[in-house]
């Protein structure tokens, strides 16, 4: 008997947005009529009726784009589970994942950790991951600080995908109470939160140690390439910190670290040139089809990021009709009532993910 077609990875429900709608098109009616009238009256008052003339031509312009682009709202709802239907884990495609850092002071190392082990830690099978780490800051604090949260993946990776935790980036997941989205309250899970937050404690007070330290760096060993560098002066830094070697999907993805050449009089494009090196380095590494970026100041806040971009990439019926796939961003620790609108609240109420 043949087998049934795979149920679809994703589905594009258009959003009934019918009272929005009307309540824009009567603004724009609004703003229109107020348009003509005070053109039809320009000439009775004076300059500062031109200016707000001006002015609300351009929110009218603005309203028309805005409304545009709120007109035919689609959601797009993804079945990661279908997509093991699709393909078992050892055929899904490999991801190479860049986290981007430039300044060890403006971005402690601490958040850069937490984002890269948000990342090892993803729902996908570790052997087709690997995570690249671009420093232009080229500094050997972030250097030792990814050293040591290798040593923590070990034991927190594991953790993660045993009790299912749902925000892999530790500094978020330790704030509240012990939570497993598998519900699990038992003395055992209870004995290894507790274990795993000292662990993930050591880890912070190791850095912030690093950090405080007064003595210079001990420029010997694995840090032997960070002596006598400039930041903006000094040849390329490639190190691997960890590898899969044994290619074992339940293990750790490679985790890599770059500081790419500086020259003074070189331009280095800043977040461009950095990504630029890093697609060329894990094309020579591990060349995966498909790239996730994240900034070192974001992390993944669902375990299932990588699947729910595959369900939009691969579920498509042309491959060719989708290459990028834009997460949007959530804000966390904002200002109460987000006073300055930086959070894109309205926006993601908008797009509803
Ligand atoms: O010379 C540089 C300068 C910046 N970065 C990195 O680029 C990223 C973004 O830079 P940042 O100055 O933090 O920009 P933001 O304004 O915080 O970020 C916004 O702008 C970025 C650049 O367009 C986008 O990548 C982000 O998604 C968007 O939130 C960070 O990871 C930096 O570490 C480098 O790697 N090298
Ligand atoms: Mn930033």
């Amino acid at each position: 008997m043949a087998k049934p077609a795979p149920l679809p990875l994703q589905e594009q429900n258009p959003r009934k947005n019918t009272t929005p709608r009307a309540v824009e098109i009567i603004i724009f009616f609004l703003l229109l009529s107020l348009l003509v009238y005070r053109h039809l009256h320009l000439r009775d008052h004076g300059w500062a009726w031109v200016l707000a003339f001006c002015c609300e031509s351009w929110f009218t312009f603005i309203w028309i784009l805005t409304m545009n682009n709120k007109w035919n709202q689609i959601y797009i709802k993804t079945y990661p589970e279908r997509l093991l239907q699709w393909k078992p884990a050892h055929e899904l495609p490999p991801v190479d994942m860049f986290v981007t850092t430039a300044d060890a002071d403006l971005e402690p190392p601490i958040i850069t950790v937490n984002t890269v082990l948000s990342l090892l830690a993803v729902d996908y099978p570790a052997n087709k991951l690997a995570c690249y780490v671009s420093d232009d800051g080229c500094s050997p604090l972030t250097f030792f600080a990814l050293i040591e949260a290798s040593k923590f993946a070990k034991i927190w990776v594991p953790f993660c995908k045993k009790h299912n935790i749902p925000v892999r980036a530790p500094f978020r997941y330790f704030n509240g109470e012990p939570l497993s989205s598998s519900k699990d309250s038992s003395l055992e899970f209870q004995q290894e939160w507790k274990k795993i937050k000292d662990e993930y404690e050591l880890l912070c007070q190791k850095i912030e140690e690093a950090t405080q330290r007064s003595e210079p760096w001990d420029f010997t060993g694995e840090f032997a390439a960070f002596s006598h560098v400039e930041r903006r002066n000094h040849p390329t830094i490639i190190k691997v910190i960890l590898e899969n070697k044994e290619d074992l999907p339940n293990g750790l993805p490679h985790l890599v670290y770059i500081s790419r050449e500086k020259l003074p009089k070189h331009p280095h494009h800043f977040k461009a040139g950095a990504m630029n090196v890093l697609i060329r380095v894990s094309g020579v590494m591990t060349n995966a089809p498909f790239m996730l970026n994240v900034d070192c100041d974001m992390y993944a806040n669902n375990p299932k990021i990588v699947l729910h971009a595959m369900c939009m990439l691969l579920g498509v019926k042309n491959e060719m009709d989708s290459g990028f796939v834009q997460y949007p961003q959530c804000f966390y620790d904002g200002l109460k009532d987000d006073p300055f609108g930086n959070q894109f609240v309205v926006l993601l109420k908008v797009s509803e993910i």
